[in-house]
């Protein structure tokens, strides 16, 4: 199996204070967090992943949420430039990391806005959140950088939840999921299958037909398991009252 990476960066000591959009503020225990966050890493290890931690950055709640600073295509790391102002400086400590790692990186600049967790890559399709925190010039800018790589940059409407991937991800076959309630236009994607928990739509690809989820979300695990998938479960839930999922506790960076 190709060595496969993923950049992370352990929880701030106020994470409690991270932004949340569409939900309600409710207690977050930052020591359960942090285990969790342990057990996320875990997870990825036991697979065979490589975790490279980005240095924590304190001061910004929301840094654990590492997927927003980046999009990766190929050899190129694209630096995002937040859509909330407060999580502007988690960029520059994700760049060098990335950069470490052997990634030739470009930025979005003023008055582009992109977060990593608006990008949904499904081979060379690359559908881009419009409506939150990602605006035009984020995805013009975007479909700059990725176009001469051979990629096809689809916008896409988001509005009932905060990112592209808190309503979609995409199965190893390419079929995206969504929890219907949440999804302002399944018709964008090509397949598309609905699941029956909000966080049933986010997951983790780890190779040979294994999917990283929630536990908040069992019934989906059961579809995933009817459909010959293999569930890996880790509990997230002080992550989730943040609006996280699995997607936004780490990058990927695949061989
Ligand atoms: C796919 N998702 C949801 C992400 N990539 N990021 C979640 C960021 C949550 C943070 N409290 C915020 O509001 O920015």
């Amino acid at each position: 199996m190709a060595t496969t990476r993923a950049l992370v960066r352990r929880p701030s000591p106020r994470l409690a204070e991270g932004l949340i959009t569409h939900i309600d503020r409710v207690p977050v225990d930052l020591d359960l967090a942090v285990r969790q966050w342990q057990e996320y890493v875990d997870a990825l290890v036991a697979v065979g992943w490589e975790c490279v931690e980005v240095p924590a950055i304190d001061d910004c709640p929301d840094g654990v949420f590492v997927e927003d600073t980046m999009v990766v295509f190929g050899d190129l790391a694209v630096i995002a430039r937040a859509g909330a102002d407060e999580r502007r400086p988690e960029a520059a400590e994700a760049e060098v990391s990335v950069t470490a790692q052997g990634y030739r990186v470009a930025r979005i600049t003023e008055p582009g806005t992109l977060d990593g967790g608006d990008v949904l890559k499904i081979g060379s399709t690359v559908y881009v959140g419009l409506g939150g925190r990602t605006n035009q010039e984020g995805i013009d800018q975007l479909r700059g950088f990725l176009q001469p790589l051979g990629a096809e940059v689809i916008a896409v409407p988001v509005h009932k939840v905060l990112h592209l991937k808190s309503a979609v991800t995409a199965l190893p076959d390419g079929t995206v999921i969504g929890y219907e309630p949440l999804v302002d236009d399944p018709a964008a994607f090509a397949t598309y299958l609905a699941v029956p928990e909000e966080a049933g739509s986010h997951v983790v690809l780890l190779g040979e037909n294994r999917l990283l989820m929630a536990a908040s979300a069992p019934k989906s695990a059961d579809l995933f398991r009817s459909l010959g998938y293999h569930p890996v479960i880790v509990d997230i839930s002080e992550f989730e009252k943040l609006e996280g999922c699995v997607t936004c506790l780490s990058v990927r960076l695949r061989a």
